[in-house]
């Protein structure tokens, strides 16, 4: 996505990046041990233990990637393997690399056993990259200063460090970094009850009263995402204080996620256009990406990269080789009646995921 796009979709309540007058770095609710952290039990377990294996052998944990939606807890899980090994950490992006001088600073900062941290690694350029490769693989820089016969390399040891990327899209990682990071971990989307817990702890965090229920409904409607479930809550948490509501239940929740146009399943008034558009204007589809785009006057790319992963991955749409397609579940949320060719034949449709 362009900086235009991403100013577009800024307004959005249920945006799983940060909006722009948010804190990125929400101390206040980000846990810092891995005790705190909820969910992902897959990824804390195996982490746990590659970190006490190399904790107990003095080294350094080998490099980490993480990779998953945004929102879903990446950068908190690397604070808090800095935390968990008792090691400074430095953080940068991807795109903010601009030259091979520019990693080369910040490898030569790094002390023994630091972590450092690269968000979006998927957008560092293919130069700055190959300064990583012997980084990684041997503690070395390896840097080309000058040009032409004046040329000259210089070779420097570096600090035993451990790299951790963080990425939204593993696909446009190049193998060769891919293959340098010894563990690989995917965060997955949260179930309703981690939500659940989430929220209660970030209420607890944030001085609110907050029961079950309450939880609940916020928790279903986060698009399994804990971003959008603490920026729901703070919503949530002015609308209490305007209406004297002293504990935040189901009801209170209910009331203020409608009021924000955040339905039962988290989507919001541009998912409910794109799926009416589908569902009421191309008879449920298949309908192509571009044509979809301009009848809900939207860039098609952020049409790809921010609506529509959500609403296939709750089963909302399918893409197929011809198209998306609104499934039963879509139209039943519309209370609209399927039509029989999906009902008898939902094969047709899903012969292929067209990723
Ligand atoms: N497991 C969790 N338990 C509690 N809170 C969490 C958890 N994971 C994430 N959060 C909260 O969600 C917010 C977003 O998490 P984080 O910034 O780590 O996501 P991210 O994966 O790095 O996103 P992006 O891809 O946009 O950088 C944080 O403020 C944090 O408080
Ligand atoms: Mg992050």
């Amino acid at each position: 996505m362009n900086r235009e796009e991403e100013i577009a979709v800024d307004g959005r309540l249920v945006n799983p990046q940060p909006l722009s007058r948010e804190p990125v770095n929400d101390h206040a609710l980000r846990p810092q041990r891995l005790a705190d952290y909820i969910g992902q039990e897959q990824v804390c377990r195996s982490l746990d233990i590659f970190m006490k294996a190399a904790r107990g052998r003095g080294e350094p944990l080998d490099h980490v990637l993480f990779h998953g939606f945004p929102g879903l807890g990446k950068t908190t899980l690397s604070y808090i393997i800095a935390n968990e090994m008792g090691a400074g950490i430095k953080v940068t992006s991807g795109p903010v690399i601009e030259k091979q001088g520019d990693l080369a600073a910040i490898l030569t900062s790094l002390q023994e056993g630091d972590i450092l941290f690269i968000d979006e690694i998927h957008r560092l350029n293919h130069v700055v990259e190959e300064v990583l490769y012997p980084a990684m693989e041997d503690f070395q820089l390896d840097l080309i200063i000058g040009q032409g016969p004046g040329a000259r390399s210089v070779k420097m040891n570096l600090p035993r460090f451990t790299l951790v990327g963080a990425t939204t899209r593993t696909g446009l990682l190049t193998p060769p970094l891919r293959d340098r990071f010894g563990v690989v971990l995917r965060l997955e989307f949260y179930s309703p009850e981690e939500l659940v817990t989430i929220v209660l702890r970030s209420a607890a965090l944030l001085g609110m009263h907050v029961d079950h229920s309450g939880a609940l409904e916020l928790g279903r409607r986060s698009r399994g995402t804990p971003r959008i479930a603490n920026r729901l809550l703070r919503r949530v948490r002015d609308f209490a204080e305007v209406g004297g509501h002293q504990v935040v239940d189901a009801k209170v929740a209910d009331e203020a996620l409608d009021l924000l146009g955040v339905d039962r399943f988290g989507l919001d008034d541009m998912d409910r256009r794109i799926l009416l558009t589908v569902i009421d204007k191309f008879h449920g589809g298949p309908i192509g990406l571009e044509t979809l785009a301009t009848v809900v006057c939207e860039e098609k790319n952020t049409l790809e990269d921010v609506y529509e992963p959500f609403l296939i991955q709750s089963g909302f749409i399918k893409r197929t080789p011809r198209g998306r397609v609104a499934t039963v579940k879509a139209y039943e949320h519309f209370q609209r009646k399927s039509p029989s060719r999906l009902k008898n034949h939902p094969s047709l449709f899903e012969e292929r995921e067209d990723q």
